[in-house]
Formats: structure tokens, C-alpha cells, sequence
């Protein structure tokens, strides 16, 4: 690997969501350049796949690195956004040819984030650079005891924010001048779907998966009573497609309020007894799930940790904090830092403070 020469490591951050790519160069600890890339739905309908859209983002990034002066040839090595992968341990991960596999097939779900690692390995190995991922929405810490939901053959899954609340985290174990791993933690990203996870040990022992369970989001369900689910699967009014859909994008506030977004939501609360009834809902059931995350950590919680766009919200954060702050101290770290994250993960591999690991390895291939 090249030497980071007296310019400091040159690192090139991607991070790939539903309607945008967002780029950044990051030199050492410093970004140069953070760019959106805004896709209209018009532009991506035409793929079927999110694979698909591999040739369509690629020459949207190659042409904006080109606007800003990058040369791929400069870096040090290209950092994504990881995908939904097989469940693994948190980590910066080589970007190789069984990831690659895996993500095309998607067996485990369609989402932008598989575009991550294409698109790094794209960029990186014509110039033969390092391509990797940083702690994908897959990261798996949970303990056994986490795992069993109740019904044998359903198995409770670990898919969350996993970049930005470990992120989070290790900010918080800098300012407090502690290693990450002595803090026990419960970190709550406020997104368009909230994500938690309870931090033992520098490892996340249960996590609450937005799509699946726990509480409702900005724009997804969570848990929801079991026997009227059934009822509604069989009901005939949607295809198993429409109704995943549905369940993690047009459920939670955008169903009660018609809103996803909390300002507005908030704005609306005070004239709106509906609109009211949903925020505190919301805010009851994301406290809710604190409270049960705490008691994975036997009550010990060193700090509550806020962040995500929705750690923005003062009014939001109040009401969270007054059912919550009985537990312990609460952090407001607010919004994603995505790119950030992703550097600071590549970063520590070309430090050697952290080995890069292999997923083909991890997963057996
Ligand atoms: N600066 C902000 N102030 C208040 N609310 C915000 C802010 N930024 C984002 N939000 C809200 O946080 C929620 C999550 O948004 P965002 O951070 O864009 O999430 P995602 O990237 O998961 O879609 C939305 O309801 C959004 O309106
Ligand atoms: C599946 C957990 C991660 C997640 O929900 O990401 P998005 O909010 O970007 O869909």
C-alpha cells in the first residue's frame, strides 16, 4: 500500500440511499469535498434491480469526481456504504469477490446500500487500490438469548443503522476521553426508520431492527399485533410485495399524519389532536424501547445516545429525554455523519490500528 506522503491519506467516502449518491474526499481527518448527487424517480424506475442502476450511478460519480479536479489515482483507497450482507461482526471489511456475489443476489433484501461496494470496487481496483465497506446495516453482535422471536423457523434479525450509531458511540468514548468498549450504552438513530441497539463489551448484544420490529418511525411500522397481520396477509388487498412496502414506507407517522417529516409532524401538533396523539405515540414507543434495551443491560446504562436526523428536533429530543433520563444521562449527537463514518473506518486500517477484515473468509466462502 502507498505511503500517505506528507498530503496525508487521501481517502474517497460513497455512500449510496434511495434517491441520492453522496460522495466525499475525505485527506486525513478533513473533508475536501462532500457532494449530493440527487437521482429522480424517473431516473432509477428504469431499473428493475438496484444492481442495475450499478452503470447509471458509476458515471454520475465518475463525472462529478472529474468536476471537483479527484483523480482516483491520487487516493488511498475508496470507503462505501455496506450492504445487506450475511449477518457479521462489526468492522472495516475488504470489499471481495464473495461480498460482491452475495450483494448481486440480494437474497437478503433490495436496498441502495448494496450499491456501496460495486461502486468503491469500480472505482478502486482499475487504479489498484483497497475497496471496503464499514459496519454494513448487517453487522450481527446479538447474543444467543436475542435471537429466538417465540416461533421456531423465525428467528429475530440484526439490520440496523449500524454505521451510524457505533459512530456515534465512538465519538462519545473520545469526548469522554474512555475506550468505546468500557461504555454500556443504548443508542437510538432517529431516521425515516429508528434503529436501536444496546453496547456491551464494544459489541452491539441486541439490537431493534427497524423494518421488523419495535417502535413505529417517520415512515415504517415496527412491531405490530400478530394475529390481525395474519388476518391482513390473507386478506387478499395486497401481494406479499405491496405489503412489505408498505409496512416500511408508508407506515408509522406518514400513516397517522401524512407526513414523514418530523418539522412538518411537529409544526402540525399543536392545532392537530391527531397529529398529536401520533408525536407522542411515537415518542412513547421509541422510549418504550430504551427501557427494554436497558434491561439487556441489567440496568447498568452508562448513557442514552441520541442521533440521526430526528436528534435535530429539539421538541422531539425534550419529550424523549423526559420519559427516558430516570435510565441514564442523555447524549444528543445528531444527524448520520455517513461519509465520516465510513472515512474514519478506512482510516483506521491504514493506520494499523484496526486489520481490514475478509468477508469471504468470515462467511466461509
Ligand atoms: N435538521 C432537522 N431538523 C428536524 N428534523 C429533521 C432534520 N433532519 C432530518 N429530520 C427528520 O428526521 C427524520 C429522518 O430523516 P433523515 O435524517 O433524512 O433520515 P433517513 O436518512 O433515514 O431518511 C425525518 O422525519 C426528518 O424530517
Ligand atoms: C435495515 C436497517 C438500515 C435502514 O433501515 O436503512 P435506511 O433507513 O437507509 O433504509
Amino acid at each position: 500500500m502507498q505511503a500517505p506522503g506528507r498530503a496525508g491519506w487521501r481517502v474517497l467516502a460513497i455512500d449510496p440511499g434511495s434517491t441520492s449518491t453522496r460522495w466525499a474526499l475525505y485527506v486525513d481527518d478533513n473533508p475536501v469535498h462532500e457532494v449530493t448527487l440527487r437521482h429522480l424517480d424517473a431516473e432509477l424506475e428504469a431499473y428493475v434491480r438496484v444492481w442495475d442502476q450499478i452503470p447509471y450511478r458509476l458515471e454520475r460519480l465518475r463525472s462529478s469526481l472529474a468536476g471537483r479536479g479527484v483523480r482516483v489515482e491520487d487516493l488511498h483507497g475508496v470507503v462505501a456504504r455496506g450492504g445487506l450482507l450475511a449477518p457479521i461482526p462489526g468492522g472495516t471489511y475488504s470489499v471481495d469477490a464473495a461480498m460482491l456475489d452475495d450483494l448481486a443476489r440480494a437474497e437478503r433484501g433490495e436496498h441502495a446500500s448494496n450499491l456501496g461496494a460495486p461502486l468503491a470496487a469500480h472505482l478502486a481496483e482499475p487504479a489498484g487500490l483497497p475497496a471496503w465497506v464499514v459496519d454494513p446495516v448487517s453487522v450481527d453482535e446479538m447474543e444467543p438469548v436475542a435471537r429466538l422471536s417465540g416461533l421456531p423457523g423465525i428467528e429475530r434479525r440484526s439490520l440496523c443503522h449500524a454505521l451510524n450509531m457505533r459512530a456515534a458511540a465512538r465519538r462519545l468514548a473520545q469526548d469522554l476521553g474512555v475506550p468505546y468498549p468500557s461504555l454500556r450504552l443504548v443508542t437510538v438513530h432517529l431516521g425515516s426508520g429508528v434503529s436501536l441497539a444496546a453496547h456491551r463489551d464494544g459489541r452491539m448484544v441486541d439490537v431493534c431492527n427497524p423494518n421488523d420490529e419495535g417502535p413505529f418511525s417517520p415512515e415504517r411500522t415496527g412491531s405490530l399485533p400478530v394475529t390481525q397481520m395474519v388476518d391482513l396477509c390473507f386478506s387478499g388487498r395486497y401481494t406479499a410485495d405491496e405489503l412489505k412496502r408498505a409496512l416500511v414506507r408508508r407506515g408509522g407517522l406518514v400513516a397517522y399524519t401524512g407526513s414523514r417529516h418530523l418539522p412538518d409532524v411537529l409544526a402540525r401538533a399543536g392545532a392537530d389532536p391527531e397529529v398529536r396523539l401520533a408525536l407522542d405515540a411515537f415518542v412513547y414507543q421509541v422510549a418504550k424501547e430504551v427501557g427494554a434495551l436497558a434491561t439487556v443491560l441489567e440496568g447498568r446504562v452508562d448513557w442514552i445516545l441520541l442521533t440521526g436526523g430526528g436528534a435535530h428536533a429539539a421538541e422531539l429530543v425534550a419529550a424523549l429525554t423526559e420519559r427516558v433520563r430516570f435510565l441514564a444521562p442523555v447524549r444528543v449527537d445528531p444527524g448520520e455523519h455517513e461519509l465520516e463514518a465510513l472515512v474514519q473506518g478506512a482510516l483506521r486500517v491504514l493506520r494499523n490500528q484496526e486489520p481490514a477484515r475478509f468477508y469471504g473468509i468470515m462467511c466461509g466462502g
